[in-house]
């Protein structure tokens, strides 16, 4: 197999579809996986930034999927992301792989093979992990790993059957890879940041044991591999529980509220405080992000008037707290409890914003405003809705940060409002492309943070 990789044109395929290069398999699979960003603009161009053969049968592949430029008010957004893609040839198809085939390339150097994606194959998982657990290089990736620390071999892969913005392997129940799938040059803060938190003597974030990363095209962090808490249920599966059961949940959400104070105590620790909060050039950044969404999704349009109101409303209130480094997409599904402790996971930030903002300091009450909207909509799950359950778990949350932090959220009104404001106008982007049945759900928040005072 040759060591560097052409993907080629290539028009539509499919299994008994017109011939097909690589490429072409490609262009069909990509924009239907869950982690693809650009499923509202046509893909114009696929393009192999690194392609080699990372173990026999298995190819590791940077492809950069370009759109056509649109402008919209906040800018004409990048044209095009980088995705990573782990992809296994094999002469024939073992039937428990089907639902990862890509097809059978017809031409090139992969004539005849069926090619799918590799993170689905045990034999490649595993394969993954003896490169992680023997750190070196590979061409442009490097692997590496904490020394203090010896991974076993022969862990048992499974692939996480979880709707996620990445591809996530548990291996014997005992560590978690996440590959990344969305690539952006820099050092990615999810593991950046539990590094830190962990360097720290934090321990409510599993600490990175292996990592791997690539010099070329730019330097970016590829996968992550920490501890995996076997017994840990989500915050997200319990508040659900919760709320079928009819059960109060305002014990879990005061102490989730104190967990997320220490973790910011620990990233101010870790990173510093970036000085006084500078409330005119976050509500610029909001009110901007406003007019990109609204563009976006028209129902967003009537009211843009009063969600902006929110916005403008920061700059007469105090500046709150210092600007420092936040999870950045706070929300109960990134929280997981283990007997009586919360732990928090997952600090890549929002997955569409650019690496550089994901990594600047922020408001810590962003991250509080994430999870009051979270709570919101676990209570939109069920009909009736139940707003006095969210209403109760958004209260105990604030007091349970009050206690640890020093301050109390509920304080900083304007300040709180607006971010949550951003937030749900976030929800509503994400929704309409990802999960448009989801819609109503920040909508319904959207109606109400319009109102000012509602
Ligand atoms: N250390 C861990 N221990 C147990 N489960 C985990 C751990 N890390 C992640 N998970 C599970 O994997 C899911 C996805 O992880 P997450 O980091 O949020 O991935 P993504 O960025 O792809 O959304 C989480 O909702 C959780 O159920
Ligand atoms: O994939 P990530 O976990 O990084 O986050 C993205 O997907 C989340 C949904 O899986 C999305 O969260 C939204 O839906 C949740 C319920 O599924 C809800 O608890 C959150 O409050 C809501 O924001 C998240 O916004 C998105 O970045």
């Amino acid at each position: 197999m040759p060591k560097t990789i052409t993907v080629g044109p290539g028009t539509a395929a499919g299994r008994g579809g017109p011939p097909a290069s690589l490429g072409g398999l490609l262009r069909e699979w990509l924009p239907r996986q869950r982690w693809f960003a650009g499923k509202d603009r046509p893909v114009t161009d696929l393009s192999v930034l690194h392609g080699a053969e990372l173990f026999p049968g298995c190819l590791h592949l940077l492809v950069r999927a370009s759109h056509a430029p649109v402008p919209t008010p906040g800018g004409t957004p990048p044209p095009g992301d980088c995705y990573q893609l782990l992809l296994a040839l094999r002469e024939q198809l073992a039937p428990r792989l089907e639902q990862a085939f890509l097809g059978r390339a017809e031409q090139g150097p992969f004539a005849g093979l069926a090619v799918y994606d590799a993170l689905h194959d045990p034999r490649s998982a595993h394969l993954l992990l003896e490169r992680l657990r023997h750190p070196g290089a590979a061409g442009p990736l490097r692997f590496e790993a904490d020394p203090a620390v010896q991974v076993p071999g022969g862990l048992p892969p499974r692939l996480l059957d979880a709707e996620q913005s990445n591809t996530s392997l548990v291996y014997g129940d005992a560590y978690i890879l996440k590959v990344f799938r969305r690539i952006q040059p820099g050092v990615n803060p999810d593991l950046e940041v539990s590094a830190a938190l962990a360097a720290q003597g934090c321990t409510r974030v599993p600490a990175p044991v292996a990592w791997f990363g690539t010099s070329a095209p730019q330097p970016a962090t590829l996968g992550v591999l920490q501890p995996f808490l076997p017994d840990a249920t989500d915050g997200w599966t319990l508040a659900l529980r919760a709320l079928a059961a009819g059960e109060d949940f305002t014990a879990e959400a005061w102490e989730l509220g104190r967990a997320m104070a220490e973790v910011h105590l620990a990233l101010a620790e870790a990173f510093g405080p970036a000085g006084p909060g500078e409330n005119d050039r976050t509500a610029q950044a909001m009110s901007a992000r406003l007019d990109a969404a609204a563009h976006a999704v028209p129902g967003l349009r009537p009211f843009v008037p009063g969600l902006r109101a929110a916005f403008g409303a920061l700059a007469t209130c105090d500046a709150g707290p210092p600007a420092q480094r936040v999870h950045g997409d706070l929300h109960l599904g990134q929280v997981l409890r283990a007997g009586r402790d919360w732990f928090v996971i997952d600090f890549e930030g929002e997955p569409s914003r650019p690496l550089a903002e994901r990594r600047a300091p922020q408001s810590p009450v962003r991250d509080v405003a994430g999870m009051l909207r979270s709570f919101d909509y676990a209570a939109r799950q069920r009909r009736p809705w139940r707003p006095e359950w969210a209403r109760r778990c958004r209260e105990a949350f604030c007091a349970g940060y009050a206690a640890r932090a020093g301050w109390d959220p509920r304080k900083k009104h304007a300040l709180l409002r607006a971010h949550e404001t951003d937030r749900a106008v976030y929800e509503v982007l994400y929704e309409a492309r990802h999960r448009p049945d989801w819609l109503p759900v920040p909508m319904a928040a959207i109606k109400r943070l319009a109102v000012w005072g509602g």
